[in-house]
């Protein structure tokens, strides 16, 4: 039996626009999924212990065609499984053992949907605990490389490296197309999360800027300028520039705002984390709901989220310098 974990993430610059090509930095921090796998003699049975309701666990056969018989809604426990499934095929595939069986269980502190990166922590997770159980030991890149491809499948073909890649090596990356690489020197940066209670659908979300780039080209123009955007917040990132990296961060929450991904509990948080003078702030992921990120060296931005109507937790974030690991 093996267990793995792998980190969260928060996006300091550019998500949705390196789903294009441009450049995007995300960051790891210290909250994480953990997947234990045991091999089986045939079947995949896997428990998704956060996907509960007054705390039954979904346990699902995918051997049979039984439904899970719980409280939660199908498409959640299809997206839950999806992740899950080709995680499976790509660990199986790594060790050339196609007809492995497993028990998984899946659990961890991430908020699911909410722009944290749960899925690609648990994409991460699953393939380095799974081959490992099957006496292949990946590295940080291959895992990564691997976790890419399930997010690409379960996001119908719209995804980037940067969660997959950040989950898998930990601390600040850069990610631009397929140039995956590590930030040194980032350690200490103060973030603080707002969390809606609520999630968004990262593929829908996807879809629909691809919808208006397709449709504006002022949308395609925003693309390019949260490109560039992002290459000045590495600079800034790199140089110790925290007023400049925050600064930064406030226009991507408006170029975000501009292609249609935030929300009003979003903006709200924003506006709070900002009123408490913190250095910038902006949603994080594929928004629709979920989490922002705010730069606040002070406890005044977390302090000011605890009251904020619609934001259902506030929690600091300290970075996470260490990717997916053997637990
Ligand atoms: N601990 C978990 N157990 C089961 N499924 C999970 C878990 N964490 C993430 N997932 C899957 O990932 C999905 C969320 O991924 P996504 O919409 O990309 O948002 P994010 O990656 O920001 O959390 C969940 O709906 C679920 O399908
Ligand atoms: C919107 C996007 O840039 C990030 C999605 O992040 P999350 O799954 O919402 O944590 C999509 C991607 O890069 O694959
Ligand atoms: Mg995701």
């Amino acid at each position: 039996m093996v267990t793995a974990s792998a980190p969260a993430k928060v996006y300091l610059f550019g998500e949705h626009a390196v789903v294009y090509g441009e450049p995007a930095v995300p960051c790891a921090i210290e909250r994480r999924a953990q997947v234990t796998v045991e091999e089986r003699e045939e079947g995949v049975r896997v428990n998704l212990q956060d996907l509960t309701i007054d705390g039954f666990t979904v346990e699902y056969d995918s051997s049979d065609d039984d439904r899970p018989d719980v409280d939660v809604s199908d498409s959640l426990v299809d997206a839950g499984m999806g992740y899950v499934n080709e995680a499976i095929e790509q660990a199986r595939e790594a060790a050339g053992a196609p007809e492995a069986g497993f028990d998984i269980t899946v659990e961890g502190d991430i908020p699911l949907g909410a722009g944290l990166g749960s899925s690609a922590a648990v994409a991460v997770a699953a393939i380095r605990a799974a081959t490992a159980e099957l006496g292949v030991e990946l590295d940080a890149r291959e895992v990564a490389a691997r976790a890419y491809q399930v997010e690409h499948a379960v996001q119908q073909g719209e995804a980037s490296r940067a969660d997959t890649f950040c989950s898998a090596m930990g601390g600040a990356v850069r990610v631009e197309g397929d140039d995956c690489r590590t930030i040194d020197g980032v350690d200490n940066l103060p973030l603080v999360v707002g969390y809606d209670g609520g999630a968004g659908d990262t593929g829908a979300l996807v879809a629909g800027v691809r919808d208006v780039k397709d449709r504006y080209d002022f949308a395609a123009d925003t693309v390019t300028a949260i490109g560039d955007l992002v290459r000045q917040g590495e600079r800034a990132l790199v140089e110790g520039d925290v007023e400049e990296v925050g600064r930064l961060m406030n226009f991507n929450h408006g170029l975000l705002s501009a292609l249609g991904v935030s929300s009003r509990s979003l903006d709200s948080m924003v506006w709070a984390a900002r009123d408490a003078d913190a250095l910038g702030a902006k949603l994080t992921g594929a928004g629709g709901g979920g989490c922002i990120v705010a730069l606040d060296e002070s406890e005044d931005a977390l302090t000011a989220l605890s009251y904020t109507p619609g934001c259902e937790d506030a929690f600091r974030a300290e970075l996470d310098t260490e990717g997916v690991r053997i637990e």
